[in-house]
């Protein structure tokens, strides 16, 4: 059976090697602590970290060999920080060669689990057709729940082993499959938002959801919310949100009901917003009174600080202003974007105002639901804005400001997206009082004097190569650009390894 939430399934632990991790956006810094300690107590608590420890990989010091599996170096930290040797049940080493380390886990702030199967399917479609054409067929088939519970394993799994410890999942509008999803997830171990998707429109939604009205909507909503809460009282790891598909897909009564029930039982909310020209053409239409499309869901008491609202490519100044002033986030979806043809979110606009910014991979819009490769496109499509910018006539320090860094890249990946999922205070980030959420990360390590020309050797295709001459920084840059799954060997959430690669 699996452990729930928030029983204690493990005794003390410490995690040793590099860590590195993106605490802070302003400067943008790759922080890097080598030759550390980091204690992880029975709640998956981090205790302590220790830095540049001496006689860590010390195995066999004059004490003889190592006790318990931990050198000397290992326990004077233990013992150091108030902790007893013989409480700590292992030392988890990660990459003492210099080609590895512990990261944050990555915080994906966007998702459909329930798209899966639609992954690389979009023709040439872009989002209005796209959702008729694939997507609302595709999510209809979640009336049953053998087939949400094959592809939401999958799901669940795929985004585990790609380094993702929490995932805001849309499932559809179907509540027992939504439970499932949400019963997986804590199985699995990942900490998630799981959302019921709201669609009652009857225009704009299909023929085959026309069953679902405001009311239906929101009673199931709240099911889902009960049930979810049932299993986990306090949110430890899963909590439910509030998913209003988009503005077009509902009517005013459902959006203004779901605003209600956010706010009187102080849920997060999560939906699209200003992805595509066509799509906020029909929101103007179907809102004329509103002013805008951020106004829409202002109207209705959905912009709130818990609200995560996808894509945000085509906002007007004013709507990025009144997004600030309510406290609501941006989850950034570049591949989805590129994929859909929609546009290029500008994430340094929305910086510089003061909006928080997470990154989502919009599986199926989104073709991987790797956030390493998110990372990877915004930092690409960052540096064509500025091209765009130039084209317009901006100056050339103004373009060169589009551009995001690795290390602004990977702050969106992981404490940039527990900033826009109010976890800033539990994951995205190694501090003493935070959770044991991280993936050990490796990169293939050439030796220095190997075979003669590869002989003998298994070259790991396509695997990232390290050649000992990296700066950390510049191992971590290849690890952005050219990583994938291979490279994450381990990951934990809450202190739980939920995936093990090595
Ligand atoms: O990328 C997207 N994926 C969706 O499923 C969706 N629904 C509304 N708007 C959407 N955008
Ligand atoms: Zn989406």
């Amino acid at each position: 059976m699996s452990p729930s939430p928030s029983s204690s399934p493990f005794r003390k632990r410490i995690f040793v090697g590099t860590f590195i991790h993106t605490p802070i956006l302003s400067p943008p810094t790759i922080s890097v602590l080598e030759n550390a300690v980091v204690g992880v107590d029975e709640r998956g608590v981090i205790g302590f970290i220790e830095e540049q420890v001496q006689e860590l990989y010390d195995w066999d010091n004059e004490d003889g060999d190592s006790v318990d599996g931990l050198t000397k170096g290992m326990r004077n930290v233990v013992v150091k920080n108030g902790w007893e040797v013989k409480d700590v049940e292992e030392a988890v080493v990660g990459g003492y060669d210099g080609s590895g380390w512990w990261f944050p886990g990555f915080v994906d702030t966007h998702t459909h689990a329930s798209q899966l199967p639609n992954t690389g399917l979009f023709g040439t479609t872009t989002l209005l057709d796209w959702l008729e054409t694939y997507t609302f067929p595709l999510e209809s088939r979640f009336s049953s729940l053998s087939h949400a519970r094959r592809v939401y394993s999958r799901a669940v799994t795929s985004t585990i082993c790609h380094g993702t410890t929490t995932c805001a999942y849309y499932a559809t509008i179907h509540p027992e499959s939504t439970n499932l999803l949400a019963d997986i997830c804590m199985e699995k171990g990942q900490r998630a938002f799981v959302g019921k998707v709201c669609m009652d429109c009857k225009d704009t939604c299909p023929d085959y959801y026309r069953e679902e009205s405001a009311e239906a909507s929101l009673e199931s909503t709240k099911a889902v919310v009960q049930h979810i809460r049932s299993k986990d009282p306090k949110g430890e790891l899963v909590q439910p949100i509030v998913t209003p598909r988009f503005a077009p897909s509902c009517t005013k009564a459902s959006l203004a009901a779901l605003g209600q029930l956010a706010e009187d039982e102080s849920l997060p909310i999560q939906t699209h917003i200003s992805e595509n020209k066509g799509e906020i053409a029909l929101v103007k239409q179907m809102f004329p009174e509103c002013g805008s499309y951020a106004g829409v869901y202002d109207s209705f008491h959905l912009l709130t600080p818990r609200t995560v609202l996808a894509h945000a490519v085509h906002l007007h100044d004013a709507e990025v202003k009144l997004i600030q002033d309510r406290g609501s986030a941006v989850s950034h979806c570049p591949l989805s974007n590129t994929s859909l043809g929609s546009g290029i979110c500008p994430v340094r606009k929305l910086l510089d105002h003061g909006v928080k910014v997470g990154l989502g991979t919009d599986v199926s819009g989104g073709g991987s639901c790797s956030l390493l490769t998110a990372a990877r496109e915004a930092s690409g499509v960052s540096r064509l804005l500025g091209n765009f910018e130039e084209l317009k006539g901006a100056s050339a320090r103004d373009m060169e400001r589009m551009k995001l860094s690795v290390a602004e890249c990977l702050y969106l990946a992981t404490k940039g997206g527990a900033e826009c999922m109010g976890l800033e205070k539990k994951v995205g980030s190694f501090e003493v009082g935070m959770e044991w959420d991280a993936q050990l990360v490796r990169l293939e390590s050439v030796p220095e004097d190997g075979d003669k020309d590869g002989e003998g050797e298994q070259a790991n295709e396509g695997i990232v190569q390290c050649w000992g001459n990296e700066s950390w920084e510049e191992k971590v840059a290849k690890w952005m650009y050219c990583g994938d799954d291979r490279n994450t060997r381990k990951v934990y959430v809450k202190g739980r390894l939920v995936h093990d690669r090595s």
